[in-house]
């Protein structure tokens, strides 16, 4: 695998030169979610696979999940370049390519802890940034974090407040805890990036863009033909650095357009 570049020539994107405060664990469980490792996982991670080869003389689920951490280059390179998670160059691939993230830019980041896809928001110049999660997050210079569950029917007009107007940009890269059961896992984390359209139809403004986390197959019929009538563009990526073997892709939409919804929900 090529080792991870950052946007190329640009001195935005080098990242925090050191993570402040201890990063946090996700909800999902390890091996599911990438954005689980932190630079403190990876201090222990040797010593850890050590003690469970010791421990039980066989190969374990987390034992295979920690080689598979201390192998990763965009783990090693997230450490190196002060992004809180390895999914930060997930956002950094994806904004090469649809440039989403500019000066001025005001974005609510669903689902950020712990926080990686916020420092990429902040460090690529957007003006506002608000990130959300369940779990607490660290405070990232630049940014303004609140713990929360986005279904909570307040969170909209709150985030609008908070962004001083609505959205240019809702990013999702929100995962459910998994249960290892596929069908299970799939109902659950479209059943979240259908909840976070329902919540970018509600904060965007007019031409802005939402990104989310869908899983292979891409995003659901009925949540695919809605975003084509209320975006100009619907695209299917799968960024470089989302792992090979993980079903997940993401699913862009630009140019939102309130009133083509407004007119497809009069003729329904
Ligand atoms: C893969 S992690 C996000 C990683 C993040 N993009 C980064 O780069 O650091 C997914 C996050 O979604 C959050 N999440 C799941 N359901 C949520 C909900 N209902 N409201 C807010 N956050 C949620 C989880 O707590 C978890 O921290």
């Amino acid at each position: 695998m090529k080792p991870p570049r950052s946007r190329s020539g640009s001195s935005k994107d080098t990242g925090p030169k050191r993570i402040p405060g201890k990063a946090l664990k996700s909800a999902s469980n390890p091996g599911e979610n990438d954005a689980t490792l932190d630079s403190a996982t990876a201090r222990t991670a040797r010593n850890k696979t050590v003690s469970l080869r010791t421990a039980r003389g066989r190969t374990t689920a987390q034992q295979r999940w920690l080689n598979r951490q201390l192998n990763d280059p965009y783990v090693a390179a997230a450490r190196k370049q002060g992004w809180r998670s390895r999914a930060a160059f997930k956002l950094i691939e994806i904004d090469d390519r649809f440039k989403l993230i500019g000066e001025g830019t005001r974005i609510i980041d669903l689902g950020a802890a712990p926080g990686g896809w916020t420092q990429v928001a902040v460090k690529r110049g957007a003006k506002h940034v608000v990130g959300l999660d369940l779990l607490p997050v660290d405070p990232v210079a630049g940014a303004e974090i609140i713990e929360g569950d986005f279904t909570d029917p307040e969170m909209p007009d709150r985030l609008k407040d908070m962004l001083g107007g609505p959205a240019d940009l809702v990013m999702s890269d929100m995962a459910p805890n998994t249960t290892g059961h596929a069908a299970t896992d799939h109902m659950r984390i479209m059943g979240l990036a259908e909840g976070a359209l329902d919540f970018a139809f509600q904060v965007l403004a007019e031409g802005g863009s939402f990104i989310a986390k869908v899983f292979q197959g891409g995003s659901e019929k009925d949540m695919l033909a809605l975003m084509k009538t209320a975006f100009s563009s619907v695209k299917h990526v799968k960024p470089p650095a989302s792992r090979k073997e993980s079903s997940e892709l993401y699913v862009i939409a630009t140019g939102f357009r309130p009133e083509r919804l407004l007119e497809s929900s009069k003729g329904a």
